[in-house]
């Protein structure tokens, strides 16, 4: 295969990343998911006129006929509405949303009332009525939540205002990651290894919580050595729950096995390898069956940025998202300049700095403590010459 860009690749990947398929769940589980089918009210909001201000629920035309003084009948609560009706002359006492009594069409606030015993007169002329129309909010059947719509606070108000029980959702995409490295240990038992060489595994975690973050399930990981009897033998365990399979690590050349080769005989469909891009020229993706399988490069800083750019909008279109809804690049200017194009397309560790944009040490693809500053990652072109101070380029939150 010939070297992709980062385009191709990202075009590859939306070729497959296809929503995985739809579920209705509770509403009480819907946080963050993304709905697949419309939330259609189930009732009006409000259900009734009702009253929007505490206050004297009244007839419009009794004002406008000059009547000051009003005999209160009885009051009305939300859920204790007045049963009787008014008639002229007549008010009744109400509590916000409290429906409206039969023959009323008018809300004065309470704030404006004299109420001397069983009437109430108002001293100021009448101001704007304070009364919620039915279906002023939405009406039955109205749509109040498009697919697509991530189930957010905000939304999951409407949602449960429409009186929705439960919502059909896309399936989240299952993930596990694979590290890859006879070195690797869990974070923790480095400093007392018997081996000098046992390097923590500072990937795992990370690429699960990104994964999580971007709506998907982390289901599992593994950490095997570099033998490709143990990689095929902890990828297929681990395939066997997941949607989406990311190795990390084993995936550069002269190597004496290479993590994705190992998955061949498990019938590995390559569908892209060796990028121009830079870092990330190992990153390989493929399909067994209807498994994705994502390989990152090991150095970290270059398996957190190619897990940024490509595992992302791979889980936002399995999702429901579409690939983009993970990439939404904002043009910022730069503090500082950017490096000529290397011919190959550059995503770069950066730093928000006031209303633009940083870039950091621009060697140090393995540094891990550079992550914790990098909030945002700078694309720059393949070609192209320096950019100056001030210029802009497109950058993606990290
Ligand atoms: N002859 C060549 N050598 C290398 C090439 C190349 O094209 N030709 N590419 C370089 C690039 S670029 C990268 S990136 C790395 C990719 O290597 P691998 O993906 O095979 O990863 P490893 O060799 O297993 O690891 C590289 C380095 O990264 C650290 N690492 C790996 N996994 C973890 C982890 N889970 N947690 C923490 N650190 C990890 C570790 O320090 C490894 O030494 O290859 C270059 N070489
Ligand atoms: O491609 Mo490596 O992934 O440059 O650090």
């Amino acid at each position: 295969m010939s070297a992709t860009g980062f385009d191709a690749a990202l075009a590859t990947l939306a070729a497959h990343a296809l929503p995985l398929g739809q579920e209705s769940i509770p509403l009480s589980k819907a946080g963050r998911r993304i709905l697949a089918a419309p939330v259609l009210a189930r009732v009006d909001a409000p259900r009734q006129d009702s009253a929007a201000m505490d206050g004297f629920a009244l007839r419009a035309a009794d004002l406008a006929g000059g009547c000051t003084r009003f005999r209160i009948l009885g009051e009305s609560f939300p859920a204790t509405p007045f049963d009787g009706s008014v008639g002229a002359g007549e008010a009744v006492r109400v509590a916000t949303g409290a429906p409206m009594p039969t023959g009323t069409d008018y809300v004065r606030i309470v704030e404006e009332a004299i109420v001397d015993g069983a009437l109430v007169s108002f001293a100021t002329p009448s101001e704007r009525s304070a009364v919620r129309r039915l279906g002023s909010d939405f009406a039955s059947g109205a749509t109040v939540l498009e697919a697509g719509r991530v189930l957010e606070p905000r939304a999951l108000v409407a949602a449960a205002a429409a009186d929705a029980a439960s919502v059909t959702v896309w399936r989240r995409p299952r993930v596990a990651v694979l590290a890859i490295g006879e070195a690797l240990v869990a974070p923790g038992s480095a400093a007392d290894s018997a081996s000098p060489h046992a390097l923590p595994d500072s990937l795992s975690e990370a690429i699960l919580l990104l994964a999580h973050q971007w709506g998907a399930k982390p289901i599992g990981q593994s950490r095997v050595g570099d033998a490709g009897t143990s990689i095929r033998a902890a990828a297929a365990e681990l395939l066997a729950g997941c949607d989406v399979l990311v190795l990390v690590g084993g995936a550069s050349r002269g190597r004496r096995e290479d993590g994705m080769a190992a998955l061949a005989p498990l019938g590995l469909e390559m569908q892209f390898a060796d990028l121009a891009i830079k870092p990330g020229r190992p990153t390989c993706y493929g399909r067994i069956g209807a498994a994705h399988v994502i390989a990152l490069p090991g150095n970290p800083t270059a398996a957190m940025t190619i897990a940024r750019v490509l595992l992302v909008p791979l889980l936002t279109g399995l999702a429901g998202r579409g690939i983009d809804a993970g990439l939404r690049w904002v043009e910022l200017p730069l503090a500082g300049g950017a490096p000529q194009g290397g011919g190959r397309d550059r995503f770069l560790c950066a730093e928000s700095v006031g209303a633009g944009v940083r870039i950091l040490d621009r060697e140090s693809l393995n540094g891990q403590a550079l992550l914790t500053r990098a909030d945002l990652l700078v694309r720059l072109p393949a070609t192209g010459p320096a950019l100056p101070h001030g210029a802009t380029v497109p950058t993606l939150r990290f």
